[in-house]
């Protein structure tokens, strides 16, 4: 069963660095919960913009900034949090389930997911789970990839990926793995009503742990010796056949 990954930060995402603050204030249909801006930077333009918006901004110590922007990353000393209003961790969301959920697992390049969540909401995808380790953090790239569809896609949240399958499975979702050397397609595949997608990493597919919790598997058919289609292909494939399946069923 799932552990409590609720985090506080899954009703924000976080945007770091100058300018994509700077953006996220200009956008009026963003709602920003607050700046948060290193003791020693300076940027009188942010404070400027924060002002106009009513955004309450605090102050922390460099560390803090670069710890709460993920290690590593050019904040430049500034991050906001941006509140996206659909994002909740699994847990919650399976209280009232989704009838499509996709799990990401090990899906690493921040142009991919991005464009899955794009994608997923475009095609009314009810939940897109993003594990908070093993696939790509919601970040600026994540955002910008999404075409800003990030900010209010339907991301579910918890820590891993096996964590997820588990709890989707426990809540009734038959787990549907997509690789391209499966026999039944995504085509012709008879699908359960209620369903969870499984998308595997850019390198090496579904996790041996994931896929032991995988009852069923489809592929999307490829010609001209092709090994593998790119994730978020394969993701849009998916998505505008359960499209075409559900317009289908309502002509019916
Ligand atoms: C680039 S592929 C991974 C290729 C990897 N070498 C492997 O062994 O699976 C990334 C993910 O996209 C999905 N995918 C790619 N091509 C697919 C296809 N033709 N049919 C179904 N899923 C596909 C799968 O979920 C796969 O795990």
């Amino acid at each position: 069963m799932a552990s409590d990954t609720a985090s506080p930060k899954d009703r924000f995402l976080t945007v770091y660095g100058r300018k994509p603050v700077l953006e996220a204030l200009a956008d009026r249909t963003l709602t920003i919960d607050k700046v948060l801006l290193a003791d020693n930077a300076r940027a009188p333009e942010i404070l400027r913009a924060a002002r106009e918006r009513g955004v309450a901004v605090q102050r922390a110590t460099p560390q803090r900034v670069k710890v709460l922007a993920g290690n590593g990353k050019q904040d430049q000393g500034v991050l906001a949090d941006v509140v996206a209003p659909r994002m909740r961790p699994l847990a919650a969301a399976l209280a009232s389930p989704p009838r499509t959920v996709l799990l990401l697992d090990g899906i690493t390049t921040p142009a991919n997911v991005g464009m899955i969540l794009r994608t997923a909401t475009a095609a009314g995808v009810g939940g897109i789970v993003v594990p908070r380790r093993g696939v790509a953090g919601l970040d600026p790239l994540v955002v910008k990839a999404s075409a800003g569809v990030a900010f209010t896609a339907p991301v579910l949240r918890c820590y891993t990926a096996v964590e997820a399958a588990e709890a989707l499975r426990a809540a009734g979702y038959p787990l549907v793995g997509l690789a391209a050397d499966a026999r039944a397609t995504v085509f012709s595949a008879e699908l359960p009503q209620r369903c969870a997608f499984v998308l595997g990493g850019e390198t090496n597919g579904v996790s041996p742990e994931v896929r032991a919790h995988v009852s069923d598997w489809v592929s999307i058919p490829m010609a001209g010796g092709v090994e593998s289609l790119n994730v978020a292909s394969a993701a849009a494939v998916l998505c505008f056949e359960l499209v075409r399946r559900s317009e289908a069923q309502q002509r019916r």
